[in-house]
């Protein structure tokens, strides 16, 4: 099911909306909507999480709301840090009310490819601990099929140990080419969250059963996690060129 909230932006921003802006105006139509006062929050990781984080941070300020937020990468702990806003983790808090979250790429039926910032094995541990995932992105990520928009491949955080073999059984299994994912501003690979590396899996068939692909995946001495959250997502929140947010739901 798909829906329009209105357009938000009138003759000041009747040109097109920039990147920047569209991510902002998802991130905080969903913390408006999805975000209760006294809930526990799962806090995403990328550019767009940023925008969703001062909109919670606003809105604890202006409204009073008490919430607690855990983390999915050390990048967001830095954000909710650097907000003052309550800092927990799944030892504590268990289950959580709503984690809100950014993608590479939206499919027509939800399924996302996450990873891009590297961050998908913590992201998809606290949002299997959520009673529902809330993702925000710009309109560019929204597509048909995987692989229509995100061209850079399906991440998958390995074992550094078994980056070779694993890479190798991927490519046999399915076809396609497997990228060691290398660092900027340091030599070698990146290095995860986790200590882990990551593959970046491109030339993939994209008319794939992915729900099959990724137990598959798993299946594989030394894969941790895929960045493939498939019937995961609750709502998709795109900001839109002219202004509208599109809202995606199952
Ligand atoms: O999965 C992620 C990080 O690993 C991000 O959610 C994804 O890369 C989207 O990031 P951005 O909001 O910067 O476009």
């Amino acid at each position: 099911m798909i829906s329009r909230i209105g357009l938000y932006f009138s003759s000041k921003y009747s040109t097109m909306l920039s990147l920047e802006n569209a991510k902002k105006l998802a991130a905080s139509k969903a913390v408006d909507l999805h975000v209760n006062c006294g809930d526990l929050i799962g806090i995403g990781s990328g550019s767009t999480v940023v925008y969703a984080v001062e909109r919670l941070s606003e809105r604890v300020k202006a409204d009073n709301l008490r919430v607690k937020c855990v983390p999915t990468s050390f990048q967001a702990r830095q954000l909710i840090v650097k907000h003052n806003l309550p800092l927990t983790d799944l030892e504590i808090d268990r289950e959580l009310d709503v984690c809100i979250d950014g993608a590479d790429e939206v499919d027509c039926n939800l399924n996302l490819i996450k990873g891009g910032g590297g961050c998908l094995l913590q992201e998809k541990i606290v949002a299997s601990c959520s009673k529902k995932l809330i993702i925000i992105a710009d309109y560019s990520k929204n597509s048909k099929k995987l692989g229509d928009q995100y061209k850079k491949g399906i991440p998958i955080e390995v074992v550094p140990m078994a980056y070779a073999p694993i890479s190798n059984k991927i490519q046999k299994a399915f076809g396609g080419v497997l990228d060691l994912r290398m660092a900027v501003k340091k030599a070698g690979p990146v290095v995860t969250d986790n200590g882990n590396f990551i593959l970046d899996w491109r030339e993939y068939n994209q008319d794939s059963d992915w729900d099959k692909v990724n137990t598959t995946l798993l299946s594989i001495p030394g894969v941790v996690e895929t960045g493939l959250f498939i019937n995961m997502a609750s709502k998709a929140y795109f900001g839109m060129e002219d202004g509208s947010v599109k809202i995606q739901a199952p």
